[in-house]
Order: structure tokens, then sequence, then C-alpha cells
């Protein structure tokens, strides 16, 4: 592989024409309207509703659901899940508050708080892939743990503001939050609110607002998930994929932008445990002679050092393929 991200970005970076430098050299604009269009209406992802999951044979039911969402589609939403209706408001009106907040304030928030703000990539990518990512993210790592312990989302997603979600990071494990901002874009057709790719995650669970724009891939087309007025997006990521040795599937996504107001979104990334050594791999009991392993065992720190380092279009899985 000759392609060096680092390097494509430190020089588009030292370049400092921006994306009107990008734009004056050239965007094959009927090569992304093409990508763009590409859409099929009528379907919709599993939705799975969880409520009564703890009378009768309901559990086993939700099992099998979310089993076949995960082998299908690799994404489901899930209803009657729990958490308050207005935690979840209050949670993407805290990102909005604090996204649109005074520009100095938020700025001496991120130096007093040291939150690293993800690189704003859009520049770079639609250098590198004709599309833009037209967001301004906050990613909020969380404390590892050696396991993950996604039942403990509904305690630590109880954040309305950053305050909150500070106090959120106290008692998380192995696990990231994204409050993603997409502010209106001026030319939608031109760019991408996020750009296709799957999750370097073992799930996400995803809040999203009700302007809709998230699309997964399914039979090579892209289907829109319908935002679901307290419904949460879960998703199947490129580690879960590994350890269940393809059984699930860790799909393609991508948001597109739109100019009729700024969306909102929040990710929770479980990655597991950065910098212990334990190995992960597929499952053992999955594992017989007509079903062999398909991945070597890996640290997931070697996976998200992959996955950083990656070509744009390439898969994160590919490198621990046996
Ligand atoms: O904002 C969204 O709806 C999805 C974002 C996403 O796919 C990601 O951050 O990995
Ligand atoms: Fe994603």
């Amino acid at each position: 592989m000759d392609y060096d991200r680092e390097k494509e970005l430190k020089a588009f970076d030292d370049s400092k024409a921006g994306v009107k430098g990008l734009i004056d050299a050239g965007v094959d604009k009927d090569e992304l309207a093409e990508e763009l269009n590409r859409c099929q209406a009528g379907l919709q992802v599993p939705i799975i509703n969880l409520s009564g999951i703890e009378i009768g044979n309901r559990r086993e039911e939700v099992v099998h659901q979310v089993r076949a969402a995960s082998e299908k589609w690799g994404f489901f939403q899930v209803v009657n899940h729990g958490i308050p209706q207005s935690v979840l408001d209050e949670m993407i009106d805290g990102i909005r508050m604090f996204h649109e907040q005074d520009p100095e304030v938020k700025k001496a928030i991120y130096t007093r708080d040291r939150i690293k703000r993800v690189r704003f990539e859009s520049n770079y990518d639609l250098y590198r892939s004709r599309s833009a990512n037209w967001r301004d993210t906050l990613t909020i790592s969380m404390l590892v743990s050696d396991h993950l312990e996604p039942d403990e989302f509904p305690t630590s997603c109880r954040a309305t503001t950053i305050e909150y979600i500070k106090n959120a990071i106290e008692c998380g494990r192995g696990r990231t939050f994204v409050c993603h901002y997409y502010p209106t874009c001026p030319e939608p057709e031109l760019t991408l609110g996020a750009s296709k790719h799957s999750d370097p995650a073992f799930l996400t669970v995803l809040l999203q607002d009700q302007l809709g724009g998230l699309q997964v891939m399914h039979q090579n087309q892209w289907v829109d998930v319908q935002p679901i007025h307290g419904g949460l997006v879960v998703n199947i990521g490129d580690l879960l994929q590994i350890i269940s040795n393809d059984k699930f599937r860790s799909v393609d996504h991508r948001v597109l932008a739109n100019n009729v107001g700024p969306r909102i979104s929040v990710a929770s990334f479980f990655k597991g445990v950065f910098g212990t050594p334990k190995l992960y791999g597929p499952i053992k009991e999955l594992i017989t002679e007509e079903n062999p392993p398909l991945y070597r065992d890996f640290l997931v720190s070697d996976y998200i050092g992959k996955f950083m380092s990656r070509a744009l279009d390439e898969s994160g899985l590919d490198h621990f393929k046996l």
C-alpha cells in the first residue's frame, strides 16, 4: 500500500488552501451525485421492541430478533428500552448548546478540560474521496476496563450538558462518546455529513435527532435509518464481526449533509480495552472444522492503530483476516 494518510493530511494542512483550494482544483460532481443517489426507498432497518423483556418468553423472542438483525442488517433500532425520553431530549439539547455557544467559551472549555476535539476532516476527505465530512465532533473517551458492560449505557448516557457527560466518563468503561454536530450545509449535494465507513468498535449505540440523514448499506443500496423519537440505533462494529467470525455484520453507513438545519447525534462506541494485553479473536465456541477461524487474534490497540492508518476506502477488518 503506497498510501499514507498522515502524510496526505499534513500536505493538505501545509497547503493552507482550504476546501476552496480543493474545489478550485476540480471536484468530480457527477461521480459524487451518482454515489449519493444509489438509494433504496421502502426498506427499513428492523425495529426491536424491548418492552416486557423480563416477562414470559419475551427475552428469547428479543434475542432472536437481535440475532437475525445482526446477521442480516448489522443494524437495528430499539424502542421501549427504558431510558426516559427526557434524558434523550436533554442529551440532544446539551450537545446543541455545547456546539452553538459562544466560540470563546467553547474554546476555554476545550482547553480547561483537555477534551480532545477530533480533527475536523472535511477538507481532507473532500480531497481524498470527493466526499467531505461536514460535521464538528466532540470526542470523549471513557476510562477503560478489561471487559464490556453495555448494560451500563443507560446510566452513563444521563448526560445533558458537557458537565454531565464528564460525570458519565467517571463511571464509563472502555467506550467513547462522539457528540456530533452537523452544521447546516450550504451545498449538500457536494459533500457528505459523514463519509461511508464501518465502525471501529464492538457495538455502537446511537442517539439521533429527528432530522434524518443516516443511511446504511443493505444489499448494495443505501437505506435511510428513519428517526424514531425515543428510539436508539444499534449497530455491529468491526470487532464484533471479527469475534463472531463473520456471523454478525459490520456494515457500511454514512450520513447525508442537509441544508435544512443542524443535525445532532450522539454515538457511544463500545471499544473494549486499549492499553491491556487482552487478546480478542473469533469466539472459540463458534469454531468447528467446517467453520474455521477467519481472523487472527489481536489486541484492541492493534486494531484501532490499523483502522486509523488505513486508506479511507479500506476496511479495518482486512488486516486481521487469516
Ligand atoms: O451521526 C450519525 O448518525 C452516525 C455517525 C457515525 O456513523 C459514526 O460516528 O460512526
Ligand atoms: Fe459510524
